[in-house]
């Protein structure tokens, strides 16, 4: 890719092997789910979460996502327990959607896709920062969330009223005083594997932990998402959609143990 990667034609996905060799490696993201292939491990802990909402900083688009960062120079938000050992911090978390209800997701249910995906991003405090976590084999931990159309959900509004504010690339603004927790669903039942990020840099350094219940969207709420745009402002306007990397075609023999 000669220009900068994306999710178009020219630089989406199917391109990004061409800078980021990593793209063909064997631990990449995101996966097909097949919950009949998951095996259970009874070792595995329950997931805990416990986040200040205090720790919010604020909502930037980045021109691939927009994005809710968090303070994380203490052990205020935090992961423990699921799949990993340690203490791993928040550092934000954004979304995937499509550009209409029937895709949108990264991680896929038996060959089904959901409209939005949403990504808690943590980083393992082994490790001195997250940029240095980002490199490590066990440096991540991202809980994804499937969201699936139904009544429209009261928890995201604080982050759609936010949007006029962030419609075009590189715009920020402050986002206080929020608790992610109240995007997570009922249960915290997960499947688990350790794969990557699901963009350039593709690195495979991401304990993966997909939680098997989603949380409602509507279709108004959805539709609000794909106001965003990819481009900056005074640029021939890009909506923001369809911003996800789809799951390999088909799963090899050794496919990621996934556990429950
Ligand atoms: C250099 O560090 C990075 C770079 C990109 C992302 C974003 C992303 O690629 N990763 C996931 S997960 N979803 C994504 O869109 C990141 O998130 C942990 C960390
Ligand atoms: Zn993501």
């Amino acid at each position: 890719m000669s220009h900068g990667w994306g999710y178009g034609a020219n630089n989406g996905p199917e391109k990004w092997g061409e800078d980021f060799p990593v793209a063909n490696g064997p631990r990449q993201s995101p996966i097909n789910i097949v919950p009949k292939e998951a095996q259970y491990d009874s070792t595995l802990k329950s997931l805990k979460l416990k986040y200040d909402p205090s720790n919010a900083k604020g909502i930037l688009n980045n021109g691939h996502s927009f994005q809710v960062d968090y303070e994380d120079d203490a052990n205020s938000s935090i992961l423990t327990g699921g799949p990993i050992s340690g203490t791993y911090r928040l550092k934000q978390f954004h979304f995937h959607w499509g550009a209409s209800d029937g895709k949108g997701s990264e991680h896929t249910v038996n060959g089904i896709k959901f409209p939005c995906e949403l990504h808690l991003v943590h980083w393992n405090t082994k490790y001195p920062s997250f940029g240095e976590a980002a490199s490590q084999p066990d440096g991540l931990a991202v809980v994804g969330v499937f969201l699936k159309i139904g009544a429209a959900n009261p928890r995201l509004q604080k982050v759609l009223d936010a949007f006029d504010s962030i419609k075009t690339k590189g715009k920020q603004t402050v986002f206080a005083n929020f608790d992610p927790k109240t995007l997570l669903p009922g249960s915290l039942d997960f499947w688990t594997y350790d794969g990557s990020l699901t963009t350039p840099p593709l690195l495979e350094s991401v304990s993966w932990i997909v939680l098997k219940e989603p949380i409602s969207v509507s279709p108004v709420q959805m539709a609000r998402f794909r106001g965003l745009l990819f481009t900056g402002e005074g640029e021939a306007p890009c909506c923001m959609v369809d911003n996800y990397r789809p799951p390999p075609a088909s799963e090899g023999p050794s496919g990621p143990r996934l556990l429950q």
